[in-house]
C-alpha cells in the first residue's frame, strides 16, 4: 500500500539513542521498538552502534550486543519500514556495508565531518551498487558556512547520494543558521535535503521547522528524545506538530505515543532532559555523544564536567577525537591542583 508522505521521517533512537544508553541495546529491546515503529508506519528506522557500523570499540564504547545481530533482528520484524545503517568512513568499512546489505537493510547513511565529504566517495558508490537508498550527511554543520556546506554536499551528490543532510551534531545551531544552510542547499543541489537536530538548546523542534520551511523533506527524530545529548527532535511530538500544520508524514500519532510511553520510556534509566551537561554541549558546540564520556572523565579526575566540555568546544574537537576528553580532563585536574585558573563557564 503506498502512503502519501510530504516529509520522510527517519527514526534514530535505535542508533543515536545507543549513545544515551552506553550502547547497551539488547535484541529484545530492538525488536520491540522496531516492530512498534513499523506498525506505526515509520518509513525508515536506523539501527547500529551510535557511531555507526563497527563503532563498538574502546574509543567509542563497546556494544553489549553485536550490531549485526541487532540489524538482523530489526529487519526480521519490519513489514514496511526500511532498516537504515549508519557508516562513518574510517570507523566502518566497505566490508561492514556489504555485511549489512546481506542482512536486508534498505538504506545506508554515510556521514563525514562537515568539511570532509571527500572521504565518502567509495562508500556512497558501493552503497549505490548494493542497491541501497543512499544518504550523505555532514556532521557538526554549525562549524561550516553555508557556502562550505554547499561545496561538500555537491561532492556527495556527485558520488551518487540520493539525499544530503545537515547534522546539527552539537545541538548548537539557531533556527536562522539552519534556515540559511538548508536554503543554500536547496538552491544548489538536485537531490533531497534533510535535517538532523539535537535538543541541547531546546531548539531541535524550532530548527526542524525552520529546515522544513526552507524545503527539507527528510527529517530525523528520536522517539522520547532517545538520542545523544538531550536527544533529537522528539519524533512523536514532531508528528503531532506537522499534523497540526497540515503536513503529512504517514505516521500514526497514537501508535507513536504508545510506543514512546510503554516501550521506550522503560529503556531509559533516567528520562531524557536538558541537563547542565547537555546544555553546555549546545552552548559550547560540542559533539553530543561526548556527554557521557566527559561525565565519566570528570568523575575519574574529580573535576567539573562542564569545564571539560567548554574546553573541547574551544579547541573545536570533532567526532573521532574522543581521546582528547581524557587528555583535557587530565590537564584541568593538574591545573586545578596547582591552584591555576579554572576554565571559565
Ligand atoms: C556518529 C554521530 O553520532 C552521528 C550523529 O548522530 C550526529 O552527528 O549527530
Ligand atoms: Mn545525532
Amino acid at each position: 500500500m503506498s502512503v502519501n508522505r510530504d516529509i520522510l521521517i527517519t527514526e534514530v533512537a535505535l542508533r543515536d539513542g545507543s549513545h544515551a544508553i552506553n550502547h547497551q541495546y539488547t535484541v529484545e529491546q530492538v525488536v520491540n521498538v522496531a516492530r512498534a515503529l513499523d506498525e506505526a508506519n515509520v518509513p525508515y528506522i536506523e539501527v547500529t552502534h551510535g557511531d555507526g557500523l563497527a563503532g563498538s570499540s574502546l574509543q567509542y564504547g563497546l556494544s553489549r550486543t553485536d550490531e549485526m545481530e541487532l540489524i538482523e533482528a530489526a529487519v526480521s520484524v519490519c513489514k514496511q519500514a526500511k532498516i537504515a545503517v549508519l557508516l562513518l568512513p574510517g570507523i566502518g568499512t566497505i566490508k561492514h556495508l556489504n555485511a549489512a546489505a546481506k542482512l536486508g537493510v534498505g538504506m545506508a547513511r554515510i556521514g563525514t565531518h562537515v568539511t570532509e565529504a571527500d572521504v565518502s566517495a567509495q562508500h556512497i558508490a558501493r552503497s549505490k551498487e548494493l542497491g541501497l537508498e543512499t544518504i550523505g550527511f555532514l556532521m557538526m554543520s554549525h562549524m561550516a558556512s553555508p557556502n562550505k556546506i554547499v561545496e561538500q554536499a555537491k561532492l556527495m551528490e556527485s558520488y551518487g547520494a540520493d539525499a544530503v543532510y545537515i547534522f546539527d551534531s552539537a545541538g548548537a545551531m539557531l533556527p536562522k543558521e539552519v534556515a540559511e544552510r538548508i536554503r543554500a542547499l536547496k538552491q544548489s543541489v538536485g537531490i533531497d535535503v534533510g535535517f538532523h537536530g539535537h535538543n541541547n538548546l531546546s531548539l531541535a523542534m524550532a530548527n526542524t521547522l525552520a529546515a522544513i520551511e526552507e524545503g527539507a523533506t527528510r527529517i530525523d527524530g528520536s522517539v522520547r528524545c532517545l538520542g545523544a545529548g538531550a536527544g533529537n527532535t522528539q519524533t512523536e511530538v514532531l508528528i503531532a506538530v506537522l499534523e497540526r500544520m497540515g503536513i503529512c508524514t504517514g505516521v500514526d500519532l497514537y501508535k507513536m505515543m504508545d510506543l514512546a510511553e510503554d516501550i521506550v520510556a522503560p529503556i531509559l534509566e533516567v528520562p531524557q532532559e536538558i541537563t547542565k551537561n547537555s546544555l553546555v554541549l549546545g552552548y559550547a558546540g560540542v559533539y553530543s555523544s561526548f556527554r557521557l564520556h566527559a561525565e565519566r572523565a570528570a568523575k575519574k579526575f574529580g573535576i567539573d564536567s562542564r569545564d571539560i566540555l567548554i574546553e573541547l568546544g574551544k579547541r573545536k574537537v570533532v567526532g573521532g577525537q574522543e581521546d582528547m576528553i581524557i587528555d583535557i580532563a587530565a590537564e584541568i585536574s593538574k591545573r586545578n591542583s596547582r591552584g591555576g585558573n579554572q576554565f571559565a563557564f
